[in-house]
């Protein structure tokens, strides 16, 4: 009775690119849930299709009333139903009839308001009383590619860990001094530099890809002595938007260098036994299988190799990984799937098979904190959500709450 739902509002926000997207309110009998949805820049071709055909003003004018019709009088609390329903109301396979932005806020906006029907937090609600693991979080420090203009790096995201934080404050606050640093050692590589961050905040440098791997490097290692704690540096190198399909080749705009999936390889290989990367996401075209199986079966035992654009959060992608042992990590956006319960489904098989979920930001951001929840309730080590900016930070501030909410709180183990 307490989570009956009495009324769905869709409305129409911005983002953090100033696009729009889609805020859902679900009102209960004893509860609210409101959820945003973010968007993707770099997407994979097998994600279901963000928002339908007319975009947000659409699902404002149109599908609120369907949506709402159907919803009202069911009960948040059985989430699957509810996501079996949006998905007969959308009838396609990729949900771009109403749109997978959609139906992923409401998704999420129905298990915030069944779990505060019962005045309990998300992750509790999700993960039950005995959860009590923070997810490490894996900040954003340079942008290249997709997600920063011309002259950038080719690589997409320069990223680090703060794999020996005690606890949650310890850590993000790590990765704020680490982007702190980098600016400085930006400005001894790149005397023009004026501040500019890309989609996520890291810093965009005019520097190649050695310099910007160069620079990461130091700054994990400078920080981390003067903090006492070891912190690691990692890459999206987001591949799929590198790889030309007509020439074979990954094309390095910026260094002027073209590498076949071979070179690939040794490339990427080299980087993680150079630079000891604790985690390398979407090393090869979301196509590419067989390229992400060498390089794991050559460095899995000590790199994170992960799956975004290869596996969209998606179940029966992720089994055809796990049978050819391509990759021991996967990227977990609600959004390229979109429901919760398609989401837990996927994180479920990802650990029964020793797959290391890492629950994840898009480019395009609101200031909704649902995925920190998310990360606690589902059992995720790690966190991708950016390290500064007010649409990262929000994720970010909220993991700090929890901690505080917890009662034996500890950092996730992989
Ligand atoms: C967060 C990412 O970018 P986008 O949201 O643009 O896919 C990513 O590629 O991991
Ligand atoms: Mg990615």
């Amino acid at each position: 009775m307490d989570s009956i739902i009495e009324d769905v509002q869709v409305r129409k926000i911005l983002d953090s690119r100033g696009n729009p997207t889609v805020e859902v309110d679900v009102i209960t009998w004893n509860g609210f849930g409101r959820a945003a949805a973010p968007s993707g820049a770099s997407t994979g071709s097998r994600e279901v299709v963000s928002f339908p055909e007319g975009g947000v003003d659409v699902i404002v004018s149109e599908i609120e009333d369907i949506i709402a019709s159907e919803l009202i009088g069911m009960d948040a609390e059985d989430i699957a139903t509810i996501d079996e329903v949006l998905r007969e109301v959308d009838g396609t396979d990729n949900l771009s009839a109403i749109g997978g932005n959609t139906t992923v806020a409401v998704s999420m906006a129905v298990a915030k308001a069944a779990a505060a029907s019962y005045n309990m937090p998300l992750y509790k609600f999700l993960g039950g009383n005995l959860v009590n693991e923070l997810p490490f979080p894996l900040g954003n420090m340079m942008n290249g590619g997709a997600h920063a203009g011309v002259n950038a790096p080719d690589i997409q995201e320069f990223l680090v860990v703060p794999v020996g934080a005690k606890n949650m404050v310890e850590a993000v606050f790590a990765n704020s001094s680490i982007h702190k640093k980098l600016k400085e050692l930006i400005q001894t590589k790149d005397s023009n530099f004026t501040g500019g961050k890309g989609d996520e905040g890291g810093w965009v440098p005019n520097i190649t890809n050695d310099a910007a791997l160069e620079i990461q490097a130091q700054a994990c290692e400078e920080v981390g002595d003067e903090l006492g704690i070891e912190i690691r540096p990692s890459l999206d190198m987001a591949a799929s938007e590198l790889w030309n399909a007509d020439e074979q080749k990954y094309i390095y705009a910026q260094d002027g260098i073209k590498r076949d999936t071979g070179d690939q390889i040794d490339f990427v290989k080299d980087i993680i036994d150079t630079y000891n990367m604790f985690y390398v996401e979407d090393p090869f075209d979301e196509s590419d299988f067989d390229g992400f199986a060498q390089l794991t079966s050559k460095v899995g035992d000590k790199c994170l190799i992960c799956g975004d654009d290869l596996f969209v959060t998606n179940k029966e992608i992720l089994a055809k990984g796990i049978e050819m042992n391509a990759a021991n990590a996967i990227i977990i956006k609600p959004n390229q799937i979109g429901s919760l319960s398609e989401t837990y489904a996927t994180v479920k098989l990802a650990k029964e098979n020793d797959i290391v979920p890492v629950v994840s930001h898009r480019s395009g951001e609101t200031t909704d904190a649902t995925i920190a929840h998310l990360a606690v309730g589902f059992g995720s080590p790690m966190i991708k959500t950016g390290a500064i900016g007010g649409e990262r930070i929000a994720k970010l501030n909220e993991l700090i709450r929890i901690e505080e909410e917890l009662p034996n709180p500890k950092m996730g183990e992989f």
